[in-house]
């Protein structure tokens, strides 16, 4: 599977989105990354499914990738399908009933995610794993770009590769959090396929330059 490169937009500059998203989208980037908070679930507010809707509106074609950080979850994951989201990842705390939250992404047709925050066991996966198209390990504690990548991340990855490799299924193995031109190596070494980057790319004075050394070294 080819190693994905997600820009967040969370670090890029809200007052003109889809120039952002179409620079990144020009620069190599292979798919975006959509961060939606709520003030309650994290302690921070993003954005709405108007907003998806707008980069839509705006041209952006490519897979958009939901990642909900929102309690109650299932009504927005029906708004956020009908604005175009292709994946939508959720937080196993965020529904009552997660098998039911999840086959509701999937009846939206969208690409179906569990998201699993640095201290929450990788237990809640055994049960619903035959339904999962992505998990997207957390790397930092949700609510914020530019946080410190948590070492303990890369022992858990391991584990989520055994697993995905196991159940024989085509899952993507997402990784959210603190990654830069220093660790994505051993990241993507570890298993990871679909890599989440927000402040390192954004904040950066060339994202064609920023990406293009990120893809040099994901070549194994
Ligand atoms: O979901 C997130 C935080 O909850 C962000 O996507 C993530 O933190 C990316 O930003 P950075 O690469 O700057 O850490």
């Amino acid at each position: 599977m080819k190693i994905l490169l997600a820009p967040s937009i969370l670090s890029a500059d809200c007052s003109r989105i889809g120039e952002e998203i179409k620079n990144v989208l020009k620069s190599g980037g292979d798919i975006i990354h959509f961060d939606v908070m709520d003030n309650h679930y994290v302690p921070n507010l993003t954005f709405g499914p108007m907003v998806l809707q707008s980069i839509r509106n705006f041209g952006i074609t490519s897979i958009i990738d939901v990642h909900l950080m929102v309690t109650p979850v299932d009504s927005l994951i029906v708004q956020f399908s009908k604005a175009g989201a292709d994946f939508i990842t959720i937080h196993p705390e965020s529904t009552n009933h997660l098998d039911r939250s999840l086959e509701l992404i999937k009846s939206c047709g969208c690409k179906a995610g569990i998201a699993i925050n640095p201290a929450t066991s990788l237990g809640v996966l055994e049960y619903v794993i035959e339904k999962l198209d992505i998990i997207l390990l957390m790397s930092v504690n949700p609510g914020f770009s530019g946080q410190e990548f948590i070492p303990s991340t890369f022992k858990k990855l391991l584990k989520v590769r055994k697993l995905i490799d196991k159940s024989n299924r085509k899952i993507f193995l997402e990784v959210d959090g603190g990654i830069n031109l220093t660790n994505i190596q051993k990241v993507a070494s570890y298993g990871a396929n679909i890599l989440v980057i927000g402040s390192a790319i954004f904040k950066s004075k060339s994202y064609l330059k920023t990406i293009k050394e990120m893809r040099d070294q994901l070549v194994f």
